[in-house]
């Protein structure tokens, strides 16, 4: 099977501060892998790198077997970037959105015009092509950020916090968007602080203080840890690395005894 991503100690740093300290991993395509880690851990710089808009300091990454400081240009062609803040054009229509996104990579009027179709039907939004994105609600914003991100037909999807702060019901639909795409083929990276979403993906890989500390399939890690849910791996890993309990009920026994006042 083809990797879709390969890192090999993967680096860097900000002055000072290693953002990402030697990662190593690889992603078979056609999978879902969930990259996990606390706020500040890294998973945003290591995804600029896969992208191209950060130079590691140290170390290589491949994205379908291209370097992706050598080779930037084909390795942007072949992924699909979706932000946490869907950088949609408030001020544009569903449509002018997907045409704006279409011309950025050139593609021409008549094969934009079948895939703004085919995007329009995979996010439901057919009946709002001529809708204001600013009056979208959250779900269908990012359901049409998801399709911008799609309109090249991209081979890796990489989705940086694609569900934070929408509802459970367009969380549940975007999910079985992602779970088709990946079997028609496309591998996904996803960033995501819910556990839940982490326990649908193929592969997860739990990064903390820029060093990734565990990799494998969401079964796999659970049996490692001895844990019935990857939310009790995660705590386990934070309070490893951390030493710290993550939070001590003693305090608000206490606080709730009244023994503070
Ligand atoms: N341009 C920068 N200059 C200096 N430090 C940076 C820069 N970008 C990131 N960092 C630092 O690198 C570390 C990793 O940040 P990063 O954004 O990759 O984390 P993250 O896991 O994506 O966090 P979040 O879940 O909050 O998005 C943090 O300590 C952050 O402050």
């Amino acid at each position: 099977m083809t990797a879709a991503i390969i890192t090999e100690n993967l680096t860097k740093t900000f002055g000072p501060k290693v953002a990402v300290d030697k990662v190593s991993f690889l992603v078979p395509s056609g999978k879902i892998f969930g990259l996990l880690g606390p706020n500040g851990s890294g998973k945003s710089t290591t995804i600029r790198m896969l992208c191209g808009t950060l130079l590691p300091s140290s170390g290589r990454a491949e994205v379908f077997g291209l370097d992706v400081v050598k080779k930037t240009q084909e390795v942007r062609k072949l992924i699909g970037y979706m932000s946490q803040r869907f950088s949609l054009y408030e001020d544009l229509t569903v449509e002018e959105n997907l045409d704006f996104f279409g011309n950025i990579y050139n593609l021409p009027a008549k094969l934009l015009k079948t895939r703004k179709e085919e995007i329009l039907i995979m996010a439901g939004l057919t009946d709002n092509r001529k809708t204001l994105t600013a009056h979208l609600s959250g779900g269908w914003k990012q359901r049409l950020a998801l399709g911008a991100a799609m309109i090249h037909r991209p081979k890796l999807l990489i989705l940086d916090e694609p569900t934070a702060g929408v509802d459970p019901v367009s969380r549940r639909i975007f999910w079985e968007i992602i779970k088709k795409l990946c079997a028609a083929g496309i591998t996904v990276l996803v960033t995501t602080h819910y556990m839940d979403e982490a326990e649908i993906c193929d592969i997860v890989g739990f990064i903390f203080n820029g060093k990734l500390v565990s990799f494998g399939t969401p079964a796999e890690l659970m049996a490692k840890e001895g844990k019935e849910t990857l939310e009790d791996v995660f705590i386990a890993y934070v309070e490893r690395t951390t030493g710290k309990k993550v939070y001590d009920f003693k305090d608000l026994e206490k606080f709730i005894g009244g023994e503070t006042a």
